[in-house]
């Protein structure tokens, strides 16, 4: 079966800095891939080349098995730890704005039935994130769970079929946390969708990822830090919906405490 999203020898280089060399991988329909790795390990990279804001230097990226357009289509919604949702307009209004440019990408405006039918899936959209009571509520008036409950709603709105989570719930208190894991478990299945999320936390990975990736350097060397870039060190697939733990296979908690002691 083709892979929904497969790098092959990808490489990110800035001039001399190489950022990330020889990823190649692929990504299965509906999976949750949680990636983690050391601080400028190239994790957001690895993000923006899925999103097509950042194109390789090397190497290349099929979407379907066909290769990626360098531009964001609608068919990849993203979520940032922060600042994901503009600020000037309300719950219901961010999320009309995504249906609204999807539909009418000049003037992003509908008016008439078409804007009736954009407010009534936001509306629905607000209401799967739990923000039914806050359509006319502005990001500055919500608290961090919120504003996070209103960029995934913005990010899913579009029916986008991969969704990128770059840190999403790095900023919240760990109760509000738990009960983003939640949503955005249930959301991962209801909808169908293929995550990959960004995460320093190592326990949220391997808590929400049916594959845990870990991007760190290989090689090092003193006198030039930039010579090489990080790659996979680490690819940990986690059939957490269907395996049965053995007793040769290492648990969950096992492999995080492994990772934990690696990359620290
Ligand atoms: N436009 C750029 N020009 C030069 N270097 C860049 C550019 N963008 C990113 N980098 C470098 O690429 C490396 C990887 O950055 P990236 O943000 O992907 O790391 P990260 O693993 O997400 O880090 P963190 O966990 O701290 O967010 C860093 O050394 C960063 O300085």
């Amino acid at each position: 079966m083709t892979p929904l999203l497969e790098l092959r020898n990808v490489w990110v280089e800035y001039g001399e800095k190489i950022v990330l060399e020889r990823v190649s991988l692929s990504i299965a329909e509906r999976s949750f891939v949680a990636v983690v790795g050391p601080s400028g390990a190239g994790k957001s990279t690895f993000l923006r080349l899925i999103l097509g804001q950042e194109a390789p230097t090397r190497g290349q990226l099929l979407l379907d098995g066909v290769p990626m357009r360098a531009a964001c289509g609608p068919d990849r919604g993203v979520v940032f730890q922060r600042y994901s949702v503009f600020p000037h307009l309300t719950a219901l209004r961010n999320v009309m704005f995504g249906i609204e440019c999807a539909q009418a990408p000049f003037a992003a405006r509908l008016f008439g039935a078409q804007r009736r039918a954009a407010r009534d899936t936001a509306i629905e959209m607000l209401t799967a994130v739990g923000l039914e009571h806050s359509l006319d509520v502005y990001p500055a008036q919500m608290s961090g769970g919120m504003q996070q409950r209103l960029a995934i709603a913005q990010a899913l709105v579009k029916h986008p079929r991969i969704l990128l989570l770059d840190e999403p719930f790095g900023a919240l208190d760990p109760g509000i946390r738990l009960d983003m894991h939640a949503l955005i478990t249930r959301l991962w299945a209801e909808h169908g969708l293929t995550i990959v999320m960004v995460t320093h936390d190592i326990g949220e990975a391997f808590k929400l990822g049916t594959r845990v990736l870990a991007f760190d350097k290989r090689r090092t060397d003193p006198h030039a830090p930039h010579r090489f870039g990080a790659a996979v060190t680490y690819d940990l697939p986690l059939d957490r919906k269907t395996a049965t733990p053995s007793a040769e296979a290492p648990s969950a908690e096992a492999l995080a405490d492994l990772l934990q002691k690696d990359l620290a």
